[in-house]
Parts: C-alpha cells; sequence; structure tokens
C-alpha cells in the first residue's frame, strides 16, 4: 500500500443488544456485561494530511470546542504518544445523535485513531490502538476492536461472537441522556449476577432503562409506542430506542409511522464494524 494523503471512514453506531451491571469498582466505574453490536449507518469522517503539526476540525461540530471534541482528543493522543511531526484537517458529518447511547463520540474517537495511523503511518496494532482509545472512553476499544462482541470489566473486556444480521429502527426521542448522570444515580440497578452458562437462555435487559423511563418520560413514551410493532429495548444509557426485525420492509414501516416529535433511522447489523471493512479496502488498493 502507498500511505494515502486523505481518505474518508464511517464512524458506526452501536446498539447494547443487553446491558447488566454487576457492580460499582472503587474508582467509580461499573462492572458491566453488554453485548455490541455495530450498524451500518453512522457519522462520516474525512481526513487530509498536513505537513505541520496543526490538528483542525471542520463541519458538524455542534457547539463542541475543539479541545472538548473526541475526535481532537483521540488525534492529539495518537500524534502524542507516537511522536508525530505531521497534522491533519479532518470533517466531520453528524448523523449520529449526541447523548443517544449510540456511541457516536465513541465512534468518533476510534475512527480518528484507524484513520489517523493509517494515514500518519504510525503502524500500531489494533491492541496498542484499543489501550490508548481506552483513555477517552470505555465504549473505544470496541470500535477499534470491530467485532461484535460481549463486554465485561468496565466494556474493555471482549468476548467476540458472530450474531445473524439483523434490523434494526432506532428512534432518538430528542432528549440527551448523560452517561455520567446516570451511572452516577443512586437509584441505578447495580446488583445483575454475572452470566453464567448459555447466555442466549438468560433474561436479558438493559439495567439502565428503569431508571432512565423515569428521569426521561419521553424515553418511556418511545419504548411504549415502539412495542405495537416489536419488543422495544434502550440502548446504554439512552435515550435511543430500537426493535429489531428479520427484514428492511418491517423496520421501514415502523419509520415511516414515527411521530414528527422524534427523529429515527433503519440500519442493518453486522458483526464487524463498517469502519473495518471500508478500511480494509481502502489499505488493499
Ligand atoms: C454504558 C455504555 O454506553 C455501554 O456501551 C458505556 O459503557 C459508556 O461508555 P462511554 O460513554 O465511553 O463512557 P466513558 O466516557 O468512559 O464514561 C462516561 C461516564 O460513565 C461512567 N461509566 C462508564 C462506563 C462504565 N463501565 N462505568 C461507568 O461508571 C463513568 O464514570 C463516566 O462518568
Ligand atoms: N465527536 C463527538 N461526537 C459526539 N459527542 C462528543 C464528541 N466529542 C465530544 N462529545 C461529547 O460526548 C458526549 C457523549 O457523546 P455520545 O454521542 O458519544 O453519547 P452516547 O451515544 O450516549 O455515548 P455512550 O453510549 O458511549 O455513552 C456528548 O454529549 C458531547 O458532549
Amino acid at each position: 500500500m502507498n500511505t494515502p494523503f486523505e481518505l474518508s471512514l464511517i464512524a458506526p453506531a452501536k446498539l447494547n443488544l443487553f446491558l447488566h451491571i454487576n457492580g460499582r469498582r472503587d474508582d467509580g466505574y461499573h462492572e458491566l456485561e453488554t453485548l455490541f453490536t455495530f450498524l451500518n449507518y453512522g457519522d462520516e469522517l474525512h481526513f487530509k494530511l498536513s505537513t505541520d503539526t496543526l490538528i483542525s476540525i471542520s463541519g458538524d461540530t455542534n457547539g463542541i470546542a475543539l479541545t472538548d471534541n473526541l475526535i481532537y482528543k483521540a488525534a492529539l493522543l495518537l500524534q502524542t504518544h507516537c511522536k508525530v511531526n505531521l497534522g491533519a484537517k479532518i470533517n466531520l458529518t453528524k448523523r449520529l445523535p449526541m447523548g443517544g447511547g449510540v456511541g457516536g463520540g465513541s465512534s468518533d474517537a476510534a475512527s480518528t485513531l484507524l484513520a489517523l495511523n493509517t494515514l500518519w503511518n504510525t503502524a500500531l496494532s489494533l491492541d496498542e490502538l484499543a489501550d490508548l482509545g481506552l483513555k477517552l472512553g470505555a465504549d473505544v476499544p470496541v470500535f477499534i476492536k470491530g467485532k461484535s462482541a460481549i463486554a465485561h470489566g468496565i466494556g474493555e473486556q471482549l468476548e467476540y461472537l458472530e450474531l445473524p444480521p439483523k434490523w434494526y429502527c432506532v428512534v432518538f426521542p430528542n432528549q440527551h441522556v448523560s452517561t455520567a448522570q446516570i451511572f452516577t444515580h443512586p437509584d441505578l440497578k447495580r446488583d445483575t449476577p454475572k452470566l453464567s452458562g448459555d447466555w442466549q437462555q438468560q433474561i436479558l435487559t438493559n439495567d439502565c432503562e428503569p431508571l432512565v423511563k423515569k428521569l426521561c418520560p419521553e424515553v418511556e413514551k418511545t419504548l411504549q409506542w415502539l412495542l405495537k410493532y416489536a419488543p422495544s429495548k434502550m440502548t446504554g444509557t439512552g435515550s435511543c430506542c430500537f426493535v429489531e426485525f428479520a427484514s428492511q420492509v418491517q423496520a421501514q414501516d415502523v419509520l415511516a409511522n414515527l411521530p414528527h416529535t422524534w427523529q429515527g433511522f433503519i440500519a442493518s447489523s453486522v458483526s464487524t464494524s463498517p469502519a473495518h471493512t471500508e478500511l480494509a479496502a481502502i489499505i488493499d488498493k
């Protein structure tokens, strides 16, 4: 491969198909077990190499200050860690709702690490990138590794598995939920026993759901409305809710009937992150 000067990469959404909280560590982080799948839908990032060391972001920055943006933080982390004397001009097309539980910020950070590791020729392994990514957020490693998995620990210990592809309708009830607020709330259920035996034979829930429904009536309304179509669930710490189907038309039907006050999208799930599929195609050229 000739090292490219620019490249585009998706930052896909994730869904937590279940999320069990098993306890709280002394540092405040929670021990959890959660099933991650990736969606063929996400933010779009474009990276252009620059020969100075500046890192800039244009496009849909949505009022996030440059130095708070997880894209910038990821780029700076890799630049510093590998002592890179190059920079990057990064453009963001934001499609994933922020504070929606679909992992947009973490996925942006992961795709930035993956793309710049190629453009800057830093050649870190996925394990090394995932270790760096964990400094930015508990969800970053799964996006770096790019395979559907049950995560243990705080979300960084990954047990990979293939999942059959499904179609999802994901609904954002126009309410942003702060992950930190949910994890610090006294009423959060934190005592689900760890999975043992075949996880597919067990009752799988999202332990954040009862609390988020109480704090955000709009989430409760969304889950109720979706129930007309299929069993509804919330992803991560909310606020997005989703229903699963075998076919695209069923997911499309839900989206077509969505009340105007909410936003939604449909997407198919994939066991390999589309960021990895796209990057492999670029590297193979
Ligand atoms: C709940 C999930 O969305 C499931 O996918 C993630 O585990 C959250 O991952 P994330 O957004 O990357 O999380 P971070 O940015 O690391 O942390 C956000 C906030 O959630 C809390 N947090 C996060 C993950 C975890 N296992 N326990 C926690 O208590 C942290 O205290 C922090 O205040
Ligand atoms: N590039 C970015 N995209 C989205 N959010 C960002 C970004 N950079 C920083 N943030 C901050 O991170 C917060 C959480 O963003 P994100 O959209 O990842 O939430 P989430 O989908 O609920 O994540 P998770 O499910 O991982 O908890 C935002 O409210 C925002 O302040």
